[in-house]
């Protein structure tokens, strides 16, 4: 793999969007409104990488996936043209990254694959130019049962993606999974090694799980790795058949909050300092000290990346 370019210090835009509804056209018209507007912070400061969260233009549920999904026909290494995507959210995602210049990590959607017939839970991210540099198919299906609480089952329509999804920006390489992938400490874990300054997770937790978990998985995933780790949830809607979390998060590499937000809609800045970084590493140096002669190097077994 690439060396990783180096991390030089690089603003973050969450934006934890509402009114997630049954018309696609219009959720994709207000994902586009709330990406102009987190292009314009009253700071006047343009993020450089701006996150929108999971399934921002279709409602959550396995009942939605195969009628709101799209085909992408992204290949990896392959040159792919927005301008013959047959993605609706491609292409309007594409046009709003060039309009503003800037990073879009377009959090999820569902897609179907033409190929294989199947249907994944995708992130799609896009360069400052409008290019579709790279996708990630959700690897953890969200398949959980707490009796009373909860049960979800995605596998019932969707299907596991098979790798793992870093990108190069100008400032940082940057890991990217999809809500339930962090629970996995593993695809964290290979992205740090390979050089990624942060991990990023569009997601939607529940009410259940979210404060139970959602702070506490991105802090873990911060200290075990020394990364920064953010998570981008849809505001909650307490009259949609799934209610988010919300509390879309920035974690530093010491495991702190350095930016978050209740439910509601709203935008999330922070802005990622390498030195940071560099101290934590430095300070307590467990990236140098690890024991590989006692136990395996997961990344070194994962070819796929
Ligand atoms: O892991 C959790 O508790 C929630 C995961 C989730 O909502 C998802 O993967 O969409």
């Amino acid at each position: 793999m690439a060396t990783a370019p180096t991390f030089q210090p690089f603003r973050l835009a969450l934006v934890q969007l509402g009114n997630i509804g049954a018309s696609k056209d219009d959720n994709l018209r207000h994902a586009k409104d709330m990406l102009v507007k987190a292009a314009s912070p009253e700071d006047g400061v343009k993020p450089n990488l701006i996150v929108l969260p999971e399934c921002f233009n279709s409602p959550y549920g396995h009942q939605f996936f195969p009628e709101y999904a799209e085909t992408i026909g992204f290949v990896t290494n392959q040159p792919y043209d927005v301008s013959k995507s047959k993605s609706q959210s491609v292409k309007l995602i594409s046009e709003t990254a060039k309009q503003l210049s800037t990073w879009i990590l377009g959090g999820s959607i569902p897609e179907k694959d033409e190929t294989d017939g199947k249907v994944y839970n995708t992130a799609i991210v896009f360069n400052p130019k409008g290019d579709l540099v790279t996708i990630h198919r959700k690897v953890h299906l969200f398949d959980i049962d707490i009796p009373g609480k909860i049960t979800f089952k995605e596998s019932t329509t969707l299907s596991a993606g098979n790798t793992l999804t870093h990108f190069d920006t100008e400032f940082a390489r940057i890991g990217v999974g999809i809500c339930y992938d962090v629970r996995f400490p593993e695809m964290a874990m290979i992205a740090a090694r390979r050089g990624c300054a942060a991990m990023i997770y569009p997601g939607a937790f529940n009410l259940t799980t979210g404060p139970l978990h959602w702070e506490l998985l991105q802090r873990a995933r911060a200290v075990d790795n020394q990364i920064y780790v953010a998570m981008c949830s849809p505001a909650r809607d307490m009259n949609a058949l799934y209610h988010a979390w919300g509390h879309s998060t920035v974690m530093n590499p010491m495991g702190q909050v350095v930016a978050t937000t209740e439910e509601q809609e709203s935008i999330v800045y922070a802005d990622l300092d390498p030195s940071l970084t560099t101290t934590t590493r430095a300070g307590i140096p467990v990236t140098t000290q690890r024991r590989f002669d006692v136990y395996g190097d997961v990344s070194e077994d994962s070819q796929r990346a």
